[in-house]
């Protein structure tokens, strides 16, 4: 009995997990996808693969996928009202694998990316200035 109720308790936490894994993580940060990132290569003992080089070639190589998918489509719209959802699934998961590379690639630079690109875009506000709206 008390071994059974052990296992329902197990099942209960894996689906937990399962469901912590599926449920959105739209405001998800740059620094806790670097941390997934890392505890996935350690746990895996891929830390050596991980050179920058190999980082920027791995990355490329999935823009070539995410490329892939809008090759031979003609103009694609905003919003991909044309696209089936499986086809929008697939887009996610080539953006999310470009992402994922540049984010470790950043890491593995010593890059803090977000700090990186929060002065990049004020630097392009001082190159290209809005112009002011006459009221
Ligand atoms: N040495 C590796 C290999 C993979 N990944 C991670 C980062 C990417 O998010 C994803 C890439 O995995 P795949 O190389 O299997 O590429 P795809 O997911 O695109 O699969 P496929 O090329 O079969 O479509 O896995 C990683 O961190 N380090």
């Amino acid at each position: 009995m008390e071994e059974a109720k052990k296992a329902t308790t197990t099942m209960e936490e894996v689906r937990g997990e399962e469901r912590k894994e599926t449920a959105p993580a739209s405001d998800v940060s740059l620094k806790e996808l670097s941390k997934k990132l890392d505890d996935f290569a350690k746990e895996r003992d891929w830390e050596m693969h991980h050179a920058p080089r190999n980082l920027l070639l791995a990355m490329i190589a999935e823009v070539g996928e995410l490329s892939e998918l809008f090759m031979w489509k003609g103009e694609v719209t905003k919003g991909l009202k044309d696209w089936t959802e499986a086809e929008k699934e697939h887009l996610g998961e080539e953006l999310s694998d470009v992402l994922l590379y540049l984010i470790r690639l950043s890491d593995m630079c010593g890059v803090d990316l977000g700090d990186a690109a929060t002065r990049k875009i004020v630097k392009n506000a001082v190159k290209y200035p809005a112009p002011s709206k006459s009221t």
